[in-house]
């Protein structure tokens, strides 16, 4: 039995950073791919790097980057996220622990990729939209995941404070990770990219807690 970890995504300010550390993330996501509106340039990940508190994991997001971009932020991350195509091999040349994002389209074989990424700490599985590779805002058929993947699951896509507690309860996941429902809102309704609003970093978290507490996971790293 262990709780549920969290992983809040797409840091981009200090002050975010500490409430989501104030509300008990376990690691933050820094998008290091300049085509997301969650996106930081390499140089600004030191500083905020620098923010995070001890025993927090600093995770490194990664598109298809070439190797010298991930080699470039590894002093500042614990943890490196490959969210594009990349083959297992370019994902397991670093000298940090790393996991792998799937995202769920149609006719995944999600078997088969956790044979090919046999390396991965865990598996990320998000939502797919054609075109996005993350960040969608958007969930998934959580009855796609099978009970005992033989690797840990990190569950993303479209949580929120208001559906991460029947996620939890259906799924049972390893850790959930957040970035759009947990952000500030625009006047429409939309989520404020990169923005974390700390009454919703709050919520999430409790419901997390209160949901996570007796979940038994099928597989701990
Ligand atoms: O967040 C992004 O903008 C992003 C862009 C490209 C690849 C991955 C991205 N995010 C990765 C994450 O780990 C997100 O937290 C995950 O996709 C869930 O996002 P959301 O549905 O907004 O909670």
């Amino acid at each position: 039995m262990s709780q549920v970890r969290i992983k809040i995504c797409g840091m981009t300010r200090r002050e975010d950073i500490h409430a989501a550390v104030a509300c008990g993330a376990d690691a933050l996501g820094f998008v290091l791919w300049p085509g997301s509106g969650r996106a930081i340039e390499p140089a600004r990940l030191a500083a905020l790097s620098a923010e995070v508190a001890p025993f927090v994991t600093r995770v490194g997001l990664f598109v298809d980057a070439d190797a010298a971009s991930v080699e470039a932020a590894l002093p500042y991350l614990d943890l490196l996220q490959f969210h594009g195509d990349e083959s297992p091999e370019f994902c397991a040349r670093f000298a940090k622990p790393w996991i792998k994002a799937l995202r769920m389209r149609d006719g995944l074989d999600l078997e088969q990729a956790v044979r090919r990424y046999a390396g991965a700490g865990a598996l990320l599985l998000d939502a797919y939209r054609p075109g996005v590779p993350g960040g969608t805002g958007e969930t998934f058929d959580w009855s796609r995941i099978p009970g005992d993947l033989g690797k840990p699951v990190i569950l993303a896509g479209g949580l929120t404070p208001d559906n991460v507690a029947t996620a939890i309860a259906r799924v049972a996941p390893y850790a959930v990770d957040v970035s759009g429902g947990v952000e500030a809102r625009a006047d429409g309704g939309a989520p404020r990219h990169g923005i974390k609003d700390p009454a919703r970093l709050r919520a999430f978290c409790h419901h997390v807690r209160a949901a996570g507490a007796t979940t038994i996971h099928a597989a701990t790293p």
